[in-house]
């Protein structure tokens, strides 16, 4: 099976005034998914976004909602996430692994209709997600610390997407954190298929259509490698 490439434009980077606009706009360029970050300032140091503005842009974009929860508690709100229209969650396993529930939030997200994906901060070992791999859509290796956009891309991560590669050949994998024109070949190379990017493509001054373009050549050219 041959994985297409997925780009993920990462909300966090548009103008939250004109969310809607962005969201339809970056459809528009070639954009597969809209990555939501959401963050309770608590798993990370940063206060973004709920599901009630997920609802009031789900009524004006059909795009797929890539939803992000960089939170503590996600089990408490995937029933919000599903009503206000999320396609995909991705959780943390930092934050349910230390209290035995990562098996009964992927049931809950599975239960509710949604697609699910777990996601590694950089300094947990990718083997942590080995024995829920099977039951994911994607799993998401962070390329940056979580809480920030424009921050720089740990290329030391590559190490994990080229072990989660050899293991798993058919699984998406989504990288999330300073991807760019410069870093995207690092990330394709080692086996990457799902890629989000805030400040590349929202930058002023850029082409997004033109960098989406180049995200997916780059996959395609490395994914016959893998
Ligand atoms: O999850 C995130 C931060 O925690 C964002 O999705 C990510 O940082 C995207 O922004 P950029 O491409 O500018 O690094
Ligand atoms: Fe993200």
């Amino acid at each position: 099976m041959s994985l297409k490439p997925i780009i993920c434009p990462s909300l966090l980077s548009s103008d939250f005034a004109f969310l809607a606009r962005d969201s339809n706009y970056m459809l528009e360029c070639g954009a597969d998914w809209l990555h939501i970050d959401v963050m309770d300032n608590h798993f990370v140091p940063n206060l973004t976004l709920g599901a009630p503005i997920v609802k009031s842009l789900r009524k004006h974009t059909k795009g797929h909602f890539d939803c992000h929860l960089m939170v503590t508690n996600p089990e408490t709100m995937i029933e919000d996430f599903k009503n206000a229209g999320a396609n995909s969650i991705t959780f943390h396993i930092e934050a349910t692994e230390s209290r035995g529930i990562t098996q009964k939030v992927i049931t809950q997200i599975k239960e509710a209709g949604m697609m699910v994906a777990l996601c590694v901060k950089p300094k947990t070992p990718i083997e942590e997600v080995f024995p829920y791999v099977d039951q994911l859509d994607f799993v998401l290796i962070m390329t940056v610390e979580p809480g920030f956009g424009g921050q720089s891309f740990m290329k030391d991560m590559m190490t994990k997407v080229k072990t989660l590669r050899s293991k798993y050949p058919n699984l998406n994998i989504q990288v999330d954190g300073g991807l760019d024109p410069s870093t995207i070949d690092f990330a394709s190379e080692a086996g990457a298929n799902v890629i989000v990017a805030g400040s590349a493509l929202f930058k002023p001054n850029q082409d997004p259509k033109e960098t989406i373009k180049l995200f997916k050549d780059s996959i395609n050219k490395h994914s016959p490698n893998w």
